[in-house]
């Protein structure tokens, strides 16, 4: 069991030791051209997975049981999992060459035994190899953007607001969600199309023969909402969330607040102005059985969204769905992140999405990708797990956590200190007066420290802000400003750690009690991120004791001026025109 004392306490401004072990490779079909391959599988069960439960498997670990009703017979999640490994491997087979310049995978159940923090036994899709790939940086499998009409299988946000619900959405759509709610609405639409009762959505983009099957069984192979809310913190109920809250500087609470608004906004001004492009329900078929989903709805949206953060892609310049390639599973070690190319083509050459592998395959082996260096809290957020490279341990994992600091509202300097940052910023993104920025236990990023000084600036050292300085001043803040300003950023770091630390303090696991993989997952996040705090907070203390160590602005200034060394008659010759004559000097400061 775990206590939170702190209920939604949060303020908006707040905001690699080991290897995955053991995966055996369990399921089945071999994926070729070859339609001699074709339809080996084609046992479907019927599905009702309204009755998923967890349960504690005999392992001690922990599994999702699915009771299927396949006539009486109850089949396990490891059956339901193989049941749409074949779909997808059977739509592979039969229209992947419409698509797939080279696809050397095909789509399995993969087993990963018990994991030592979590003790949960995972059963997930994923892909193996279906010949040996010999060297590292072999291409296993490409997938082509055809980012203009999108009548690819990739989905991207520019699609939404520029084809699928161009007429829809008011020109200038900028929900809180951003890319990830464009792509949720677009994979909502790509459910809406399968619908096999009532409306099927917008039918767009247009697609060749053979692509729109191979849309429809990924579609239908993703994970249902019933097991999403087991592996995605933003389908966890709100006690577990409540805890990963307060778990991270990362705050979930932020994510939800947004699918919330975007969602409110989208219902109001779409959804049930219009319920034949935007049906609230749907029923999808998969195998034999009918599925009844929510769609354009609060729980169809928040899916959604779920899905797309656990396996949307950043490839060529863009948040992307890249469907069956997204069945790769992540790997800390020798595995490639999913990278833009050219795809040779028939006519020549498309941009696409390839995965390589990180290193020499047997066939069967399964085929991993990386999903990014990122910290335990995103990992959590955006894939629903944290890898062993974000565990906090002796020898450093890869330990981060945010920290956020921002202008003050009562700043009297405040609309100055906006104006140097839009002035700096004017042709990249706007720079907030709130920023975050990570920090991972050793010496602060400089960038944080340029931003906190500026944040800070006030009382003798105000004149910086003049507006003679406007052009210089941002640069001077990379650099220590005085000591009474270099106090204050000291110090609002210190206070950051501390307060994280204290919310993080306010979690109780009672001892002894076996806790539920989610909390599990939560006190994962934590421990990586009490490690980067204290790290953080350990250096910046050292450093707030030898203040009077560092060179302030006064002192640099005086340097660059050759004012610095004490004077005496002899070092100027004032008889003979020497360097210090009254007002000749370049005080410009
Ligand atoms: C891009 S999908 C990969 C395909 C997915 N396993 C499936 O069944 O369709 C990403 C999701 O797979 C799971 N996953 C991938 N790699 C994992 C890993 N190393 N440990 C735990 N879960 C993982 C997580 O649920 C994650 O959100």
């Amino acid at each position: 069991m775990v206590t939170v004392n702190n209920r939604r306490s949060w303020s908006s401004a707040a905001l690699l030791s080991c290897s995955i072990q053991l995966i055996s490779i369990v399921s089945t079909s071999c994926f070729s051209w070859s339609p001699l391959n074709h339809r080996q599988h084609t046992q479907f069960a019927t599905l009702k997975p309204s009755s998923l439960q967890p349960y504690y498997s005999n392992s001690g670990g922990y599994e999702w049981n699915l009771n299927v009703a396949s006539g009486d017979t109850a089949t396990t999640t490891r059956e339901k999992l193989e049941t749409l490994a074949t779909i997808a491997n059977d739509a592979l087979t039969e229209h992947g060459s419409d698509i797939f310049k080279s696809f050397k995978a095909r789509v399995a159940v993969i087993s990963q035994s018990a994991d030592e923090d979590t003790q949960q036994d995972a059963l997930r899709l994923g892909l193996v190899a279906t010949e040996n790939i010999r060297k590292e940086d072999e291409l296993v499998a490409s997938l082509p953007f055809y980012d203009t009409d999108g009548s690819g299988l990739a989905l991207a946000p520019h699609l939404a607001t520029k084809l699928v619900y161009k007429d829809k959405l008011p020109e200038g759509y900028d929900g809180w969600t951003g890319d990830a709610g464009l792509l949720a609405m677009l994979l909502l639409n790509e459910m809406a199309r399968l619908n096999v009762d009532g409306s099927k959505g917008i039918d767009l983009p247009t697609r060749k023969d053979g692509i729109p099957s191979l849309m429809s069984a990924w579609v239908t192979s993703l994970p249902s909402p019933e097991e999403m809310s087991n592996l995605h913190p933003l389908m966890w109920d709100e006690d577990d969330q409540e805890v990963l809250q307060s778990s991270s500087t990362k705050k979930i609470y932020r994510f939800l607040d947004d699918i919330e608004d975007d969602l409110s906004w989208l219902d109001e001004n779409a959804w049930s102005l219009d319920r034949e492009t935007f049906p609230e329900t749907i029923k999808l078929q998969i195998g034999d059985s009918i599925e009844e989903r929510q769609c354009f709805s609060t729980e169809g949206f928040r899916y959604a969204v779920s899905l797309v953060r656990s396996r949307s892609f950043f490839v060529d310049g863009s948040l992307r769905l890249l469907p069956y390639l997204d069945y790769a599973n992540h790997d800390d070690f020798d595995s490639f992140e999913l990278v833009g190319g050219g795809i040779g083509m028939l006519w020549g050459s498309a941009k696409g999405a390839l995965l390589k592998s990180g290193k020499s395959l047997r066939e069967g082996d399964e085929v991993c990708i990386s999903y990014g260096p990122k910290g335990g809290a995103d990992y959590l957020l955006d894939h629903g797990f944290v890898p062993p490279m974000c565990k906090a341990s002796s020898t450093g994992g890869a330990v981060t956590s945010e920290l956020t600091f921002e202008v003050d509202d009562t700043d009297r300097f405040r609309d100055d200190k906006l104006d140097i940052l839009e002035y700096e910023t004017y042709d990249l993104a706007p720079m907030e007066p709130s920023q975050v920025f990570d920090v991972t236990g050793g010496r602060p990023d400089p960038a944080m420290y340029q931003f906190l000084r500026l944040a800070k600036l006030g009382g003798k050292d105000a004149f910086l802000l003049e507006s003679i300085f406007r052009k210089e001043v941002w640069g001077f803040m990379s650099e220590p400003v005085s000591e009474d300003n270099e106090r204050a950023a000291v110090t609002a770091v210190i206070d950051a750690c501390e307060n994280a630390l204290k919310e993080m303090d306010e979690i109780i696991d009672e001892e002894g009690s076996a806790l539920s993989p989610k909390l599990q997952l939560c006190a994962l996040v934590r421990g990586s991120e009490r490690q980067a705090l204290e790290r953080t907070l350990e250096y910046v203390t050292q450093e707030a004791e030898a203040l009077d160590l560092k060179e302030y602005y006064q002192e640099r200034r005086l340097k660059n001026l050759g004012l610095d060394s004490d004077w005496s008659p002899e070092d100027d010759d004032v008889s003979f025109g020497g360097t210090r004559v009254p007002g000749g000097a370049d005080y410009d400061w």
